[in-house]
């Protein structure tokens, strides 16, 4: 591949993969592709380096004990933490924005250290949250509702350096109020679906932090009746 090819890091989809969030990598690539951009996906599986010389890093969800191993990998191997001193694009989703926070306590309430990318903090709630979520664009951020589905057990505060990245009209989120965190380059979501092939508006956002060019337009028909269909469905 030349070095114009914009890589795409699919970090631990062995640990953080358990809802299909490998499909946002996908996505990412194939939006690329279609409009002439050369990308490729890298799989970073637990037990190998991190490279920090990708472009897109995107970590999925996964349960608490995975979240815990799949955290203490990425602090020993911070790779991603180096490249976003380089200004890569991430996206977390679930476990994901968790681990990327200060700390977060599990539902057997040990704290453990993250990764400290984002001014967060995340604890686990009195229940679990699971369901559809229908959540409005924070701050004109992107268009369109946001569409996903939540199943997680832990909450999440931000600090003053993180911004919502929407705002719940329904379901849980980070605490029944604000869903996900934006951060610089990194954006995080409780939502699966997975994320990207439901919201693609967010997709091409990620793809134009990352590439610097403004994108034309996808009119993908198929796309656009399975947003209508889960925005009814969740309404
Ligand atoms: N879906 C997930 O990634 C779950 C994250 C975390 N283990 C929780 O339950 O809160």
């Amino acid at each position: 591949m030349s070095e114009s090819t914009i890589q795409i890091a699919l970090v631990l989809p062995d640990l953080l993969g358990t809802y299909g969030d490998f499909g946002n990598a996908v996505v990412l690539e194939k939006r690329m592709t279609w409009r002439g951009i050369k990308a490729e996906i890298v799989p970073i599986n637990y037990g190998q380096p991190v490279p920090d010389s990708c472009d897109i890093y995107v970590v999925g969800g996964g349960e608490d004990t995975a979240q815990t191993l799949a955290v203490k990998h990425l602090r020993e191997h911070p790779g991603l933490q180096r490249a976003v001193t380089k200004n890569a694009v991430v996206l977390g989703v679930c476990a994901g924005i968790q681990i990327f926070g200060e700390s977060f306590t599990r539902a057997d309430n040990i704290t453990h250290p993250g990764m400290g990318l984002i001014d967060s903090t995340s604890h686990a709630g009195g229940s679990r949250a699971i369901g559809e979520v229908l959540a409005e664009p924070a701050d004109g951020l992107f268009e369109g509702v946001l569409t996903g589905f939540e199943n997680h057990q832990g909450r999440t505060v931000l600090g003053p350096a993180a911004r919502p990245l929407a705002h719940v009209k329904v379901g849980t989120g980070n605490d029944g109020s604000v869903e996900g965190a934006v951060q610089g380059r990194i954006l995080c979501t409780y939502l699966h679906g997975p994320v990207l092939p439901r919201n693609p508006q967010l997709a091409d956002l990620l793809i134009e932090w990352a590439t610097g060019t403004k994108l034309a337009p996808l009119d993908l028909p198929a796309v656009s009746a399975m947003r209508a269909e889960r925005v009814k469905a969740a309404s």
